[in-house]
């Protein structure tokens, strides 16, 4: 069986983070650029989250900061932590595990953008450093052939 890619229209659409350090921040910027309006939960920030751009709730989560939010990101260095963000929360809800993939609803996938398209990449949770290098390959070969290759098609 596979996983079900989509694209979520997800601009002025609530999304909780939980956790506000290094890994926060990164998947926070893509979520930013698609303009959902985020909450992040937790006693400290990356000093290179927007503070601007967010809601933050300066404190340890707790299980209602889950009310009002279908999409979830567990991003806390406390795996036991993730796993029971992942337990406590609804049916209706998706939580992003970010330490276990077995206890996740979705992923995140590599990403290369060049104006409107949009290139993601997944190993469907297998292997997030070929991933990654994928990625890596993918937006050479989208910044320096497929320009020419585009031009050659008109
Ligand atoms: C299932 C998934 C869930 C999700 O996160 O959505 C997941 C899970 C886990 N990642 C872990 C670790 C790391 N992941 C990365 C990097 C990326 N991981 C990403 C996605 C995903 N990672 C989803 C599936 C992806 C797929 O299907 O292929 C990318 C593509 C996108 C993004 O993160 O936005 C991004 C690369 C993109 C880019 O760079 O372009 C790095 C490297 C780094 O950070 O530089 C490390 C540290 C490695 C190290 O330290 O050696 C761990 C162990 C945690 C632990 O040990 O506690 C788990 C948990 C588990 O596998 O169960
Ligand atoms: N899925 C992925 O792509 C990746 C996953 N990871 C996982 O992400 C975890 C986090 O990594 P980093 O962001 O680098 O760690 P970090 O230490 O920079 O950030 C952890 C954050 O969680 C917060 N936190 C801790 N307890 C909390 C609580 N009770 N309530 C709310 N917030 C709390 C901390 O205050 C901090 O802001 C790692 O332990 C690893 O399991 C790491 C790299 C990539």
């Amino acid at each position: 069986m596979s996983m079900y890619p989509v694209l979520l229209n997800i601009k002025d659409k609530p999304v909780l983070i939980v956790g506000g350090g290094r890994l926060a921040k990164r998947k926070l910027l893509h979520l930013l650029e698609a303009g959902a309006r985020i909450t992040i939960v937790s006693p400290d920030l990356h000093p290179d989250i927007p503070t601007k751009q967010i809601t933050w709730r300066a404190k340890h989560y707790d299980k209602s900061d889950l009310a009002g939010f279908s999409l979830v990101l567990a991003c806390t260095d406390r795996a036991d932590l993730n796993e029971q963000i992942y337990q406590e929360s609804q049916d209706l809800q998706w939580v992003n595990n970010t330490s276990n993939r077995l206890a996740s609803d979705f992923y995140n996938q590599g990403l290369v953008h060049s104006k409107n398209l949009i290139f993601s990449v997944s190993s469907q949770g297998m292997d997030y450093h070929l991933t990654k290098r994928v990625t890596r390959l993918l937006d050479s070969w989208v910044k320096d052939e497929l320009p020419s290759l585009l031009e050659e098609g008109e």
